[in-house]
């Protein structure tokens, strides 16, 4: 009789120990260790010259001297130890030092690739320098460029061609612990339109904000490209493109393979898994938001993320403008997912200060392509969610028109028309409102309504301003106006990680109804005397936490938390969450110098003591 025994971390193993000798009785012994984050590794599996290799557990020069001996990597380092504060101070000079944003974000990517702690560390400290980086605008410019700087596989790519195989796609993502999905199928990457499976730059960037500015941990976190292939015909010509060269896959075979996406995440990784749908094309991402709401823990970033931020950015906006929610009317331009989004939420929001739901919406005005909507369109012009907001006539179909007709006191640009807002919109905005608000949503910063300056140079500079992208301080009549990031960066991340620590099962609206009051409420007099109608980017950390702490305390009001009992200090729950941003020791606890070594003389730093 032969036995074998198994010690595996993988629940593949054991079943493919079976297959290989299936008369052999095996004993498996599932050992897993977690590091102090929770990731699995495997001290008994590991070389020492693995944690030089390996990204989650490599310090570069960091390692202590204790740690090389005892990890047999001795030699394989310079003699030079340094702090994690010295590290980051050479990469905050390293990054300095590329003059192209490309540049900056390879340099980004490929310290991700080496030093994961590092990287969110620089990442977490630095984040008004590195948001634009890993993020829009530059991420943007990235996902167009992805073929050209792809260095290694930074999440998953699930094919039409896995369809009926998804599940086994899914179980060689080496992580069991993920809690946090962000998938994307590429047909709409912010406003550049179809990038196909180039769009993994933008889960790979949420995410690394759900670590930078929420603390989930990245282990937990899984980025996701659906490649149905792409109608974007330079990418279909060009060698360099990464997807699949063929034009999209639509109709039944696409939604059975989302379908399957779906039931395959849960049956990996558990029904709780937040699965955020992001970038897709306008049609499906109301679909799959409206077919999996209740059946998965599920939301939708561009409809509801940004209804958030929009909504917290217009109750910030009260204390200097004076007016209620349901004292606006509300001009979009655009009518797609994130202008829909915003404009369900703000029904919502007026509707909680007794507003009937239809009056609300008839503060609501909406313009796309062909128009204003309005009820007089062909049948069958007006897809299901525009319907709500369509008017009973068409003023004209010029906007310039609309907004002196309509008399807006909000504008808000998510339409990815760079430059729509012109000067003589600008202006009749500035004519009509004593303090217009504008809002140039569209990402990255080439496709926003209009720029920050344009804003305030033709409205006196009376207006209040956000826009989705960074821009940078601006001068008007001697003064500086600081703009602020109309963007659903302040919100996802916070969303996420309540919504982990409390296992809800489903996200509703009111969820970000409650992000919005938390955003609005961490607004200053000082922000607002600024121009800004959001907390400044230095505090989107705190943001994101109380945001955290807003949703677990919603989910225990209404019974939806699944994770019990209630835990009374709720602030310390979401911390127990969060990643550490500090090295942890590599030493085994038991390590001593050894007998006959002599151990060396001389100051040995230790840098897991010398980091806050
Ligand atoms: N700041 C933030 O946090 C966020 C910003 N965005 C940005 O908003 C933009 C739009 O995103 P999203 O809503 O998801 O995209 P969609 O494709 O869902 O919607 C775009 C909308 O704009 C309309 N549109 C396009 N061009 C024009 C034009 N020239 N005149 C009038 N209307 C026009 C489209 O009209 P039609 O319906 O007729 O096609 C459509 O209604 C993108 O740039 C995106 O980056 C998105 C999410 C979050
Ligand atoms: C910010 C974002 O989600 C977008 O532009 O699509
Ligand atoms: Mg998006």
């Amino acid at each position: 009789m032969r036995i074998i025994i198994v010690l595996s971390r993988s629940r593949g193993v054991p079943v493919l120990t079976r297959r290989l000798f299936p008369k052999s009785p095996s004993f498996i012994i599932h050992r897993t260790f977690n590091d102090s984050n929770g990731g699995l590794i495997m001290p008994g599996q590991l070389r020492g010259y693995d944690h030089l290799r390996e990204p989650r557990l490599n310090k570069g020069l960091a390692f202590t001297l204790e740690e090389r001996q005892s990890l047999g990597i001795h030699g394989l380092l310079p003699a030079q130890i340094r702090t994690l504060d010295e590290q980051l101070e050479l990469c905050r000079l390293a990054f300095s030092r590329y003059k192209e944003d490309l540049h900056k974000y390879v340099y980004m990517v490929e310290l991700h690739d080496r030093n994961e702690k590092l990287f969110f560390r620089l990442l977490t400290e630095d984040i008004e320098r590195m948001m634009p980086i890993v993020y829009t605008p530059t991420v943007g410019l990235a996902c167009q460029k992805f073929g050209f700087i792809f260095r290694r596989s930074v999440g998953l790519f699930v094919t039409i061609n896995d369809r009926g195989h998804v599940y086994e796609v899914l179980k060689n993502w080496p992580e069991m612990d993920v809690r946090a999905i962000v998938v994307t199928d590429g047909e709409r990457i912010l406003g550049l339109g179809d990038l196909g499976a180039q769009g993994m730059g933008i889960p790979v960037g949420k995410l690394a904000l759900y670590t930078a500015l929420a603390g989930v941990k990245p282990h937990q976190c899984l980025p996701v490209v659906i490649d149905v292939g792409t109608n974007n015909e330079e990418f279909l010509q060009d060698p360099l493109y990464i997807g699949l060269k063929q034009k999209r896959v639509r109709g039944e075979e696409y939604d059975a393979l989302i379908d399957e996406f779906m039931a395959a995440v849960v049956k990996r990784y558990g029904q709780n898994t937040l699965i955020q749908f992001e970038d897709f094309g306008n049609k499906n991402a109301f679909k799959f938001l409206d077919r999996y709401r209740n059946s998965y823990c599920t939301f939708n970033d561009d409809i509801q993320g940004t209804a958030a931020i929009v909504v917290a950015g217009l109750m910030a906006s009260q204390k200097i403008v004076g007016r209620s929610m349901s004292e606006h009317k509300f001009l979009f331009l655009g009518a797609g997912e994130a202008a829909i989004g915003i404009a369900d939420l703000l029904v919502r929001a007026m509707e909680s200060d007794g507003i009937p739901e239809d009056q609300a919406q008839e503060k609501i005005w909406m313009f796309d392509k062909q128009g204003l909507l309005a009820k007089e369109r062909e049948e069958g012009e007006l897809e299901g969610h525009k319907i709500r907001y369509a008017k009973d006539k068409c003023p004209t179909k010029d906007f310039l028109e609309v907004v002196k007709k309509v008399q807006p006191s909000v504008l808000i640009g998510a339409s990815a028309a760079a430059g729509a807002f012109n000067k003589d919109v600008l202006r009749t905005m500035a004519d009509c409102n004593e303090r217009p608000i504008i809002f140039a949503l569209s990402n990255p910063t080439a496709m926003a309504e209009c720029t920050a300056q344009e804003a305030y140079d033709f409205t006196d500079g009376r207006c209040l301003f956000a826009s989705g992208s960074p821009f940078p301080p601006v001068e008007f009549n001697g003064k500086t106006f600081v703009t602020g990031q109309g963007n659903n960066a302040y919100v996802f991340p916070g969303v996420a990680l309540g919504v982990i620590a409390s296992g809800i099962h489903h996200i509703s609206d009111d969820i970000f109804l409650k992000a919005a009051e938390v955003v609005a409420n961490k607004v200053s007099e000082e922000d607002l005397s600024k121009g800004l109608l959001y907390p400044p980017l230095s505090s989107i950390k705190q943001c994101s936490i109380e945001i955290a702490v807003g949703v677990l305390e919603y989910a225990y009001q209404k019974g939806i938390a699944s994770r019990y009992p209630e835990p009374e200090d709720k602030l310390a729950l979401i911390k127990s969450h969060q990643y550490s941003f500090c090295y942890e020791r590599s030493l085994p606890a038991t390590w001593r110098w050894p007998q006959n070594h002599c151990k060396p003389q001389g100051t040995v730093k230790d840098p897991c003591l010398n980091d806050s």
